[in-house]
């Protein structure tokens, strides 16, 4: 991405680190990443297991601080906020897609949407009001009141998407989104999570397929902690997913 792009950025990282654990046993996840992402940018992360694509994507979405480093989600410098602003904060702007979906078995697929609103203190009217909005711009409408075992796997996506970007959210956080769907079922994830991104979030999709990261506006690769931006041309992306070197 240039310099001169004018879209504002919503995420950044800068100078983040980050080590799990203490002394013999550490691991060093993340050295001393930078990283922007603007409004109507979706960026792919990829990288070889064990190199801190996870432990990135989840503190970009504060659900863990690095040792060192900020991380900015508009004004908000999410590592310098208590542990009840940053919930808030994740709740309202960031929306998160898991491989497994993660929804309520005992919640209808409106309410499963409604939710995160509803818990925001957002009243149950409106809440509802918002998780049809949702549900409808992934095609779900007419399954709103299906519970999530009564759902195929492609549609339980669906919800989860919807869920994601219920209210006001602008930042989704995918970690391998399509994993447990079939490839037509899959691309048709990547095109939701693409157009809500184009129609003003950020987005950050952790995948191991390159033809997934082409949805992307571009793609980080990550080995060993270290990113490397991939606004250049790689020569050889594939040598980047083969094994790290341990730590
Ligand atoms: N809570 C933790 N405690 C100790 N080490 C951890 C913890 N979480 C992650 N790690 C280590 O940090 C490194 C990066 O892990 P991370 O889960 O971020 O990698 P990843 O690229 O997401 O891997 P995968 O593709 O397998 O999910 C690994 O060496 C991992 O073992």
């Amino acid at each position: 991405m240039s310099a001169a792009d004018p879209r504002p950025v919503l995420l950044s990282l800068r100078g983040v680190s980050r080590v799990h654990g203490s002394g013999a046993t550490a691991v060093r996840a993340l050295r001393g990443v930078d990283l922007d992402v603007r409004i109507g940018e979706l960026v792919a992360i990829m990288g070889a297991s064990g190199s801190g694509k996870s432990t990135l994507l989840n503190i970009a979405g504060g659900l863990d601080t690095p040792t060192e480093g900020t991380v900015n989600l508009g004004r908000h410098d999410i590592a310098s906020l208590d542990q009840k602003a940053r919930a808030r904060l994740r709740r309202r702007s960031i929306g998160y897609v898991f491989q497994d979906f993660n929804l309520i078995p005992a919640l209808t697929g409106l309410e499963n949407v409604s939710l995160p609103r509803e818990l925001d203190g957002v009243p149950l009217r409106t809440a509802r009001k918002e998780a049809r909005t949702a549900l409808d711009e992934v095609g779900m409408a007419d399954l709103a009141d299906r519970f999530p075992d009564e759902m195929s796997g492609g549609q339980r996506q669906r919800v989860a998407i919807a869920r994601a970007f219920v209210g006001p959210r602008r930042l989704v956080l995918a970690d391998e989104p399509t994993g447990a769907l079939d490839s037509a079922t899959g691309e048709d994830v990547l095109r939701l999570l693409r157009a809500r991104v184009d129609a003003g979030a950020g987005g950050l999709l952790v995948t191991h397929e390159a033809r997934h990261a082409a949805w992307a506006d571009r793609t980080i690769f990550i080995r060993d902690g270290v990113v490397i931006d991939s606004t250049g041309e790689l020569a050889e992306p594939e040598s980047l997913l083969s094994a790290t070197d341990g730590h």
